[in-house]
């Protein structure tokens, strides 16, 4: 059942609840009569809090002191006569005023909440020190950025304001562009800086195509620079490189001091030919006159005279000749032994230029040591029309062998492979590190037949000397592939072919050589 006290629901109560209401004040229905009977009908029945809402905020300005509770009792009387429009109007000058009471919003600050959270407060404190602690040290090449860091920091932390933080917050976007910008520029300056570098090593590499010795600091410099720019690689690098000035220094003035000494014993030694030769020509010069005198000679106490002279300038002459004699005899000594340390002294370097070319495990030669010998091999083979063969090994599971027995192990059973090679070979056969467990065997004057042969020559002399590792008998096999070098071919090209054979070797079921196409 419908509940008549209770106000119209739907439009058309609303209405007839109107024309009841205007019927009972005995107002004539006019367009604006019927027009607020209905709205207050319907404002009571659409949002019968609204009014309660009103009532307590006018109660409230009431309350409150000055204008407001003026307000307060302009809004009680608007309710109380239900003018609306009034509380209304009211309102919208209250609220005009109390913008135009409040300051500018540019100078008005807004104070961040005394008690930030836990978390709020330690991300402040984590960004301050990564502006001072971290990000400044890393900038210390740029002292300006280093000190807007540091100062950023300082601002976020004092910062109580919403304005200050707005502040640091685009400070902090400014720097990090402008860091952006620097390490973009000192990135490409490097990169120009190794590229510069490496042109003139290679310059220098050929200018020193002859000088062999000054080749190993150019490749450790070299090598510093082709792999990742790490601290460690650095030191490394700086490290074998003085070394290697040092060493280079110290053979070198020797060297200089020895052929210093063999300059002065030479010109020593003609110096005494010179005197030998003076004084003997004077003696030449000093017989002919006496023969003369001797010829012209009257008596015998003429003779004698001139005699006596003779015996004493032949004496004079013996001495000199003497003389010179073991000078030159001491002199040729010295120069002996000067030339010997220059050999020893030339020895070394050229060893210490071979170390740069060396594998440090097995002591065949490395990689660029490899490069080096091929094409030398190569040119050899074309000037000489001779076959050039290559064979490139890889030893046969050799990760079970380091998983048995342990890497000392698997670096012994390299380094027995590469003695036995040595041993097998002849003295022009090299064999190099190719890669971990893999070696390249050079092959000069050999044809693909040859080759195949002394690669299995090598396959039996692995078997017949086993390799013992704590008293462990263990066999080592490996696969080859063998190549044939064409005469203008690239080494790479030779290479690839190889490795395509010995490819096919491993896949055969390993422990055999394949010949290359
Ligand atoms: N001990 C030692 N092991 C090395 C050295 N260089 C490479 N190796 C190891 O050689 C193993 C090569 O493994 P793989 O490439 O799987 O070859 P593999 O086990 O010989 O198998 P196949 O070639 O198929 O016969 C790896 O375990 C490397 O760690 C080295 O200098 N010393």
């Amino acid at each position: 059942m419908k509940d008549s006290s209770a106000p119209p629901q739907n439009a058309p109560d609303i209405a007839r609840e109107a024309f009841r209401r205007l019927a009972l004040q005995r107002t004539a229905p006019t367009p604006d009569a019927y027009r607020t009977a209905y709205n207050e009908i319907a404002g009571a029945s659409a949002n019968p809090d609204a009014e309660a809402v009103l009532t307590d905020f006018a109660r409230n300005l009431v309350r409150a002191h000055g204008e407001a509770a003026e307000f307060g009792t302009r809004f009680n009387r608007a309710l109380e006569t239900r003018n609306w429009q009034d509380y209304g109007e009211g309102l919208s000058q209250l609220i005009e005023k109390r913008i135009k009471k409040s300051p500018p919003i540019a100078s008005a600050p807004v104070y961040l909440p005394a008690d930030d959270n836990q978390q709020v407060r330690l991300l402040r404190e984590l960004l301050t020190r990564t502006l001072t602690l971290g990000v400044a040290s890393l900038l210390a090449g740029t002292p300006e950025l280093a000190a807007e860091s540091e100062s950023l920091a300082s601002a976020i932390k004092e910062a109580q304001t919403e304005e200050a933080l707005n502040d640091a917050a685009s400070r902090l976007k400014q720097l990090c562009f402008r860091i952006e910008l620097r390490s973009g520029d000192v990135a490409e300056q490097q990169e120009l800086l190794l590229r510069l570098f490496r042109l003139l090593l290679d310059n220098v590499r050929d200018l020193l195509e002859e000088d062999s010795w000054m080749r190993g600091q150019v490749d450790v410099v070299n090598k510093l620079i082709a792999g990742p720019i790490n601290h460690h690689a650095l030191e490394d690098a700086t490290r074998s490189l003085k070394e290697v000035i040092y060493k280079q220094g110290t053979l070198k003035s020797s060297l200089a001091e020895a052929k210093i000494t063999v300059r002065n014993m030479v010109t020593i030694f003609i110096d005494r030919l010179n005197a030998v030769a003076a004084s003997t020509g004077d003696y030449h010069e000093k017989m002919d006159t006496y023969s003369q005198k001797i010829a012209q000679a009257g008596s015998i106490n003429e003779l004698n005279s001139v005699l006596d002279d003779v015996m004493r300038d032949t004496r004079t002459v013996q001495t000199d000749a003497l003389n010179s004699r073991d000078e030159m005899l001491a002199a040729r000594q010295k120069a002996l032994d000067a030339e010997a340390k220059i050999h020893e002294l030339e020895s070394q370097l050229a060893q210490m230029s071979e170390l740069a070319r060396e594998d440090q495990l097995t002591g065949s030669l490395n990689r660029r040591g490899l490069d080096d010998v091929f094409e030398r091999e190569q040119a050899r083979a074309k000037r000489r029309n001779s076959p050039l063969c290559v064979a490139l090994l890889d030893m046969d599971d050799f990760k079970q062998l380091n998983d048995a027995h342990g890497h000392v192990a698997g670096d012994e059973a390299l380094i027995h492979v590469v003695r036995i090679v040595k041993e097998t070979l002849r003295t022009m056969d090299v064999i190099g590190r190719f890669g971990g467990e893999e070696f390249l065997v050079v092959l000069p004057d050999t044809s693909i037949e040859d080759a195949m042969l002394v690669v299995a020559r090598l396959k039996k002399e692995l078997t017949k000397r086993i390799f013992i590792h704590n008293n462990q008998r263990l066999l080592i096999t490996f696969s080859a592939g063998v190549a044939l070098s064409a005469p203008d071919e690239d080494p790479k090209a030779v290479l690839k072919r190889a490795d395509a054979a010995l490819y096919q070797a491993k896949k055969a079921g390993k422990n055999r050589a394949v010949a290359a196409d």
